[in-house]
C-alpha cells in the first residue's frame, strides 16, 4: 500500500463515473455518528451516505448479524435456491408494511434496480403502458430507473417512452402559486381525462418527501387525494420511501403521516444498515408477473438479509422512529434558532430525521446554488458531514444516522450555521470548490 494520502489514491484508481463528490472526504473508520478521516480527524455524519447508515457505523447488533450469517453461510442468493434469513425478511416486511390482499416481497441490492423492477414489472402485468412520475425525483441510477425519474441531474438521459411528469407539490414554491396543491391535483385530473388518459397509466410513481428533489414536504392531504383519483383509474401508486422510510421520519413509513397506503412500496438505503439490500412490497397479482423477470445474481444474499432483520429489530427493540422524531424536532429548533438571523435560509422543512435547509439569495427567493456548495465544502472543514439537494442544488440534506443525540444534534446545527455564515462571508473561495462538481 503506497503512503499516499487515500483521496490521491482515490483519484488514481477509482473512476468519476461514480463518484458524487463535494469536498475532499477520505473515511477510515467510524463509530455511532462519527466518521474517523484519513489522518485521524472525527467527523460529525449528518449524511449517514445519503441515509444508508441508518444505525449509524460498527453498530454491534449489525456486527452480530453479520458475523452469524457469515459464520454459517445459507449459500449467497435466493435465485435457484431459498435461504433462511432472506424468507424471514420477506415475512417481516410483509408483517411491517400495511397493504391489502395477497402480497410478494422481491428483494434486491438497491433503490434502483428495486424501481426498475417496479417500472419493468407494472406494464407487463396491467398491459397499461404509461407511467407517471413528478418532476425532480429521483428513483436511481440505472437506466430503467432513470427513465421514470425527473431529477435536474439526469437531463438528456432517456425516459420511459410512456412517462408524464408533472410538478411536485411544493409550499415553498407552489405550482400556479397554490400552496395546498389543490390547483396542482386539479392539472393531474385534467392530464387523466385528456391527454393522459387515466385508463392507460399503470402507475404513479411518488416519494412522502420529495428528497433529492430537494427534502420537499408536500401540503396536507395532497398525497392521499392523489392516491383516492389514481383508485378512480385504477392507477397503482409507488411510494418511494428509500430514502425517507424505515424511521426516518418519526413513523416506520413515512406514507403513514399521509394518511394513504400504497398499492407498491420500495425500501432501500436504510434497509441494509449500510450493507446492500433493498425490497419492493407489492399485490402478488402483479409480483407473481413471471420467474426471472429481474434478477442478479446475488439478490436475497443471506449476509444483507440478515442486515435487514438486525436493523428492522434495532428500529423496534430501541424505537427508533419515536427517536427520529424528538431528536429531529431538537435538530429543526437548534438549526431554526441558529440561523433565525441569515435571510439566506429561505425555508427549514422535513420530518424526524430527513431535513431540508433551502438557500436563497438575500434579497430575494432565488435559489442560491453557490452558497450550498459552498456552506456544505466550510462544513466538512469544521468537522461535519452532509450534501445538498434539489432541482436548484441549493437545500442542504440532513439525514444522520436515526441514533443520533440531542448533543450531537446541537453540535450539528451550529456547524451548519457558522458555515452558512463563512460561506457567505467568502471564507470558501471558488478555487476551493472548483475540483467538486457536485450535482
Ligand atoms: C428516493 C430514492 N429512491 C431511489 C434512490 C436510488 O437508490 P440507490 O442509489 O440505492 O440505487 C435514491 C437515491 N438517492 C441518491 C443516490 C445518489 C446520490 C445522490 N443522493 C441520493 O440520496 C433515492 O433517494
Amino acid at each position: 500500500m503506497t503512503d499516499a494520502a487515500l483521496i490521491a489514491r482515490d483519484g488514481a484508481a477509482l473512476s468519476p463515473l461514480q463518484k458524487l463528490r463535494f469536498f475532499p472526504l477520505a473515511v477510515t473508520g467510524g463509530a455511532g455518528c462519527t466518521l474517523i478521516e484519513d489522518g485521524g480527524r472525527e467527523l460529525l455524519d449528518l449524511s449517514a451516505s445519503w441515509g444508508a447508515a441508518s444505525l449509524g457505523h460498527s453498530h454491534p447488533v449489525l456486527r452480530a448479524a453479520v458475523d452469524r450469517a457469515l459464520s454459517d453461510q445459507a449459500g449467497a442468493s435466493i435465485l435457484s435456491g431459498t435461504n433462511e434469513p432472506a424468507v424471514a425478511l420477506a415475512e417481516r416486511l410483509l408483517q411491517l408494511t400495511p397493504g391489502a390482499g395477497e402480497r410478494r416481497v422481491w428483494l434486491g441490492h438497491s433503490g434502483s434496480d428495486a424501481n426498475e423492477t417496479v417500472a419493468r414489472v407494472v406494464p407487463a402485468a396491467t398491459g397499461r403502458t404509461r407511467m407517471m412520475a413528478f418532476s425532480g425525483a429521483y428513483h436511481g441510477g440505472t437506466q430503467g430507473s432513470m427513465a421514470v425519474s425527473g431529477h435536474t441531474a439526469q437531463v438528456g438521459v432517456a425516459k420511459s417512452g410512456g412517462l408524464k411528469l408533472v410538478p411536485y407539490p411544493d409550499p415553498f414554491r407552489p405550482f400556479e402559486g397554490d400552496a395546498s396543491g389543490a390547483a396542482l391535483l386539479a392539472h393531474i385530473e385534467h392530464l387523466f381525462a385528456t391527454t393522459c388518459a387515466g385508463e392507460d397509466v399503470g402507475c404513479f410513481f411518488l416519494e412522502p418527501i420529495q428528497a433529492d428533489g430537494g427534502l420537499i414536504v408536500p401540503p396536507p392531504d395532497f398525497l392521499k387525494r392523489l392516491a383516492e383519483i389514481c383508485g378512480r383509474y385504477g392507477i397503482l401508486t409507488v411510494c418511494d420511501e428509500v430514502k425517507v422510510g424505515l424511521a426516518r421520519t418519526g413513523r416506520l413509513h413515512c406514507f403513514e403521516h399521509e394518511d394513504f397506503i400504497p398499492d407498491i412500496v420500495v425500501l432501500g438505503k436504510g434497509l441494509g444498515g449500510g450493507l446492500p439490500i433493498s425490497a419492493v412490497i407489492g399485490p402478488a397479482e402483479i409480483m407473481d408477473h413471471a420467474t426471472a423477470f429481474s434478477m442478479q445474481t446475488l439478490h436475497g444474499n443471506p449476509v444483507c438479509a440478515a442486515a435487514a432483520l438486525a436493523v428492522l429489530s434495532a428500529i423496534e427493540d430501541n424505537g427508533l422512529a419515536a427517536r427520529a422524531q424528538s431528536v429531529g424536532d431538537v435538530l429543526m429548533a437548534e438549526i431554526a434558532s441558529a440561523t433565525a438571523q441569515l435571510p439566506q435560509v429561505g425555508d427549514i422543512r422535513g420530518r424526524g430525521l430527513a431535513i431540508g435547509i433551502e438557500l436563497i439569495a438575500a434579497d430575494s427567493n432565488a435559489p442560491d446554488a453557490d452558497l450550498a456548495r459552498k456552506t456544505v465544502f466550510r462544513a466538512w472543514q469544521l468537522g461535519a458531514v452532509f450534501y445538498y439537494v434539489g432541482m436548484h442544488s441549493n437545500v442542504l440534506e440532513l439525514t444522520p444516522p436515526l441514533i443520533l443525540d440531542e448533543a450531537e444534534a446541537k453540535r450539528g446545527a451550529a456547524i451548519l450555521a457558522q458555515a452558512i455564515e463563512d460561506a457567505s462571508a467568502g471564507l470558501v473561495s471558488d478555487v476551493e470548490v472548483e475540483g467538486f462538481a457536485g450535482w
